[in-house]
């Protein structure tokens, strides 16, 4: 099973939009067994407890009730702000429902998914594992999950900084102005139409926010730079994903390798190494039996 990273938030939808991307991702192995036991290698596995009490997966295997023994080759890096959690609680989801034939669709998985997160940063927020699952632009609401395929580019840049989603969620200001609420629902309501258009332009300007970035780029050295030297070099717009430290713009594919060199450089001018992935918003999951 190969599970994608993903962005949450994208400025303007915090806790409600997300997008699937088509790098990195985890590849999730699975066998029955009598009781779940997980081995982790990639990416900042020293970092992920096996435990599977205390593993995304494991929390996923007890909801199921499918005990199994879970391998996890991590391409995304934990405490990332690309879901690196979400991917191997959705890949392993789908991976025990298939196993154990219990015939969930992948929206019902969703939930399900979504107690990894509890596991991890206290709450079961559902916007990096739906579009784990579902691939594509999602939004998650109180009714229920759209699903919008879309394909737009994107760069997104890790800096070498840890960031966890638990300590970035006490930082988000617990009220707002009117103000400040009505631009943000223009930007989600543009970002919306843009990505069922595959608008970069439209996509950009939606993916600012006036309430949750700013408090949240303060925990990113740098942020401020990197921002500038992206819209400089072509994107059309640039946020924190996630919970960062990932920073994620969007842009037209032409711009793609300056925007991503430029993003790098920025970084290095405050002494912070970093790697970027370039992109685009792509597909859920891919079985492999
Ligand atoms: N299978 C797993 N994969 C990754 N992290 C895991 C896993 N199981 C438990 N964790 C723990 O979850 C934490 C990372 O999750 P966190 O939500 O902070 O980062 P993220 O998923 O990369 O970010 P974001 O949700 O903002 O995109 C780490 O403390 C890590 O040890
Ligand atoms: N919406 C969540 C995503 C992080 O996992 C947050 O920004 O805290």
């Amino acid at each position: 099973m190969r599970a994608p990273a993903t962005s949450a938030n994208l400025g303007s939808g915090f806790d409600v939009f997300g997008a699937a991307l088509e790098r990195p991702a985890d590849i999730v192995r699975v066998e029955r067994a009598e009781e779940t036991t997980i081995e982790m290698s990639g990416a900042g596995s020293e970092f992920i407890p096996e435990d599977p009490a205390k593993n995304t997966a494991g929390a996923v295997a007890e909801a199921l009730d499918a005990p199994a023994r879970i391998k996890i080759d991590k391409g995304v890096r934990p405490a990332s702000g690309l879901g690196s959690s979400a991917a191997s609680a959705a890949g392993a989801a789908l991976a025990l429902n298939e196993l154990y034939d219990r015939g969930l669709s992948r929206s019902e998985l969703v939930p399900i998914a979504a107690e990894g997160e509890a596991l991890v940063s206290g709450e079961a927020h559902q916007d990096n594992v739906a579009p784990a699952l579902l691939g594509g632009f999602t939004i998650v609401a109180e009714d229920g999950v759209t699903q919008v395929d879309s394909s737009v580019p994107l760069v997104v840049c890790l800096p070498d900084i840890v960031v966890s989603t638990r300590d970035a969620r006490r930082v988000v200001p617990e009220s707002t102005s009117v103000e400040n609420m009505v631009d943000t629902v223009g930007r989600a309501a543009t970002l919306t139409v843009g990505m069922h258009r595959e608008d970069p332009a439209m996509v950009g300007r939606g993916m600012e926010d006036n309430v949750v970035t700013p408090a949240r780029a303060k925990l990113i050295d740098g942020y401020d730079a990197v921002r500038e030297a992206a819209l400089d070099a072509g994107a059309t717009g640039v946020t924190v994903s996630g919970a960062g430290p990932g920073v994620i713009a969007a842009c037209y594919e032409s711009d793609r390798s300056e925007i991503a060199g430029a993003m790098l450089d920025a970084f290095d001018d405050v002494d912070v190494d970093s790697r970027a992935y370039q992109t685009r918003i792509g597909d859920g999951p891919t079985v492999y039996r």
